[in-house]
C-alpha cells in the first residue's frame, strides 16, 4: 500500500527555520517536576500537570520557536499524564507552536516502527512536530522514524553530544581527532540523511542534540563540523545546567544559526505568577535573539 499523504505542506526543517526567524531560537522546556508543581501551588497529579502545561504554553506562545515537553514527567502520572500530554500537543498545534517530544526513543525493527508511529504519524494522538531519539542501538536502527518523519513532514533530534558530563564516556569513545568518535559518526550519519532529503537552502528533517555545556574544545577535538549537518541543533543545558549565551556561542561557533536553545527550569521557576513566567520567557528569548543577530 502507498504511504498515506501527509497533511504537512512544509517539512519540519523549513517550518522550524520559519519559527526561529519569527520568534528567535528559544525552545521552552515543559518539565513539570514534582518540586515545580509544588512551588506553583499545584497538586502532583494530572490536574496539576494540566494547569502547569497550559500556563507554560500560554507564556511561550508567540515568544519562542518551539516547546519541548519532557515526556518522562508526563509518564510518571500514567495514562492520565499521557492524556494531558496529548491535549498539550494538540493545543500547541492550534496555537501554531511547534512541539518537540523529548522522549529519547530508540529500539530495533518493528518496535522502533511503533515508537515512530506514536510520535510522528499523522493519526497518532501523541503526534508531535519532532521527537528526540537515542542512536545507541545503531544510527540505522532509527530508520523507521527517519523515514516516517520524512513522509509526514516531521523531524527527529538524535542524541549526539548530550549536556550531561557522563555522556562523554560513551559519546567521545573512539576519538582519533579525525571524526572516528561515536559522536562524530552520528553527526556524519545525520548529515548524509539530510543531504538526501533536504531541498536547496532548507534544513533537513534530522536534527541533533548537542548540549550548550559541551564547549568548543570538545567539538574541535572530536573533529566535528556541526554546520555540515544542515539540520537544527537542539541545545539543552542552558540556564539551570550552567550554560549561558557565551557558552552557546562558544560551543556552536559558525553553527550558531542552527542552535535551538532549550531552557526549562530557569524559566519555570519564575512561576506561579503568569506575568513572571511570561517575563522570564521574553527575557531569555531576547538574550538569544541578540545572539542570533550577532550582538
Ligand atoms: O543532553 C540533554 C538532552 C536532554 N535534556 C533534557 O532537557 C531538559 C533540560 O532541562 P533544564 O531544566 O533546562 O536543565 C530536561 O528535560 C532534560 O531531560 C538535557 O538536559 N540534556
Amino acid at each position: 500500500m502507498p504511504e498515506p499523504a501527509s497533511v504537512a505542506v512544509l517539512g519540519f526543517g523549513p517550518r522550524l527555520q520559519r519559527a526561529m526567524t519569527r520568534n528567535g531560537p528559544l525552545c521552552v522546556g515543559v518539565d513539570p517536576h514534582p518540586a515545580l508543581l509544588s512551588a506553583w501551588d499545584l497538586a502532583d497529579d494530572a490536574a496539576g500537570l494540566e494547569r502547569f502545561s497550559r500556563s507554560v504554553l500560554e507564556a511561550a506562545t508567540g515568544r519562542c520557536a518551539a516547546i519541548k515537553p519532557q515526556v518522562a514527567l508526563f509518564e510518571r502520572h500514567g495514562s492520565a499524564g499521557l492524556a494531558v500530554l496529548e491535549r498539550l500537543l494538540a493545543e500547541a498545534a492550534d496555537a501554531d507552536v511547534l512541539t518537540i517530544a523529548d522522549a529519547k526513543r530508540g529500539d530495533i525493527g518493528s518496535t522502533m516502527a511503533a515508537y515512530a508511529h506514536a510520535w510522528l504519524a499523522d493519526d497518532s494522538p501523541l503526534a508531535a512536530d519532532a521527537v528526540t531519539l537515542s542512536p545507541y542501538l545503531g544510527f540505522d536502527s532509527l530508520r523507521p522514524a527517519l523515514d516516517l518523519a520524512a513522509v509526514t513532514g516531521r523531524g527527529v533530534f538524535v542524541l549526539a553530544l548530550t549536556s550531561n558530563p557522563e555522556g562523554a564516556a560513551v559519546q567521545h569513545a573512539g576519538d582519533d581527532g579525525v571524526g572516528g568518535s561515536v559522536a562524530a559518526r552520528i553527526c556524519a550519519a545525520a548529515a548524509d540523511e539530510n543531504a538526501a532529503r533536504r531541498s536547496a537552502d532548507s534544513w533537513g528533517p534530522v536534527g541533533l542534540v548537542v548540549g550548550a555545556t559541551v564547549g568548543a574544545a570538545s567539538i574541535d577535538r572530536l573533529g566535528i563540523d556541526l554546520a555540515a549537518v544542515a539540520g537544527p541543533l537542539l541545545a539543552p543545558g542552558f540556564g539551570a545546567q550552567g550554560a549561558g549565551v557565551a557558552e552557546v556561542a562558544a560551543t556552536f561557533g559558525p553553527a550558531v544559526p542552527a542552535a535551538l536553545v532549550s531552557s526549562s527550569r530557569q524559566i519555570l521557576t519564575a512561576g506561579p505568577s503568569m506575568a513572571e513566567v511570561r517575563a522570564a520567557v521574553e527575557r531569555t528569548a531576547e538574550e538569544l535573539r541578540a545572539l542570533s543577530r550577532g550582538r
